[in-house]
């Protein structure tokens, strides 16, 4: 874990709802030394696993997963949320730490057998996550691993992500 990056994630309590503590990550991007320090943190975790496609979610999702597959020389694969994507979807449902939603993917966004990366900001529920997963396993390709900033251990996302091998720099 790399705890000297905490520092730079803003607790916002009741946000967006009532109850839910939000980890903001607006205060870490916006320092260079911090956002850089996060990328390659990431980087090292994924180094070596061979990946052909970084997949990511709307909106956060994107701003690591596509500076990580940049560094790892990979492709990038969004996963959008509805009315998004311009050609023939599939999709899957899910429910959050603060809602439900469904996600989409292209069709033919990732080939057979190919290996995957999914990357993402934060881990909580894990029901993002899992829709992404059951989404590249429809598509056929190999799951090489799931890597997140931060992962909210208390709300035990890893549980419903345990068939792969997950991935996390700073665990609160
Ligand atoms: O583990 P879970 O309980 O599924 O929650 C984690 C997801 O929630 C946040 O996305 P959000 O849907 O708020 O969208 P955003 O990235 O557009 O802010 C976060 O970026 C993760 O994708
Ligand atoms: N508590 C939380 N803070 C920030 N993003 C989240 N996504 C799901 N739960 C979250």
């Amino acid at each position: 874990m790399d705890t000297s990056l905490k520092k730079y994630i803003r607790h916002i309590p009741d946000f967006p709802k009532q109850g839910i503590l939000f980890y903001d990550i607006t205060t870490l991007l916006k320092n260079k030394a911090a956002f850089k320090k996060a990328i390659d943190g990431l980087a090292k975790i994924a180094k070596g696993k061979k990946i052909d496609y970084v997949v990511s979610v709307e909106s956060r999702g994107f701003i690591f997963g596509a500076a990580l597959a940049y560094k790892l020389g990979a492709g990038f694969i969004p996963v959008r949320k509805k009315g998004k994507l311009p050609a023939e979807t599939i999709s899957a449902d899910y429910a959050l730490e603060y809602g439900t939603d469904s996600l989409y993917m292209h069709k033919d966004a990732l080939k057979t057998s190919s290996r995957v990366l999914i990357v993402d900001d934060l881990l909580a529920t894990g029901g993002t996550a899992a829709a992404v997963c059951s989404m590249a396993r429809q598509l056929k390709s190999r799951i090489a691993g799931i890597i997140f900033l931060i992962e909210l251990c208390g709300l035990k996302g890893r549980e419903k992500l345990k068939d792969y091998p997950v991935y996390s720099l700073i665990q609160y």
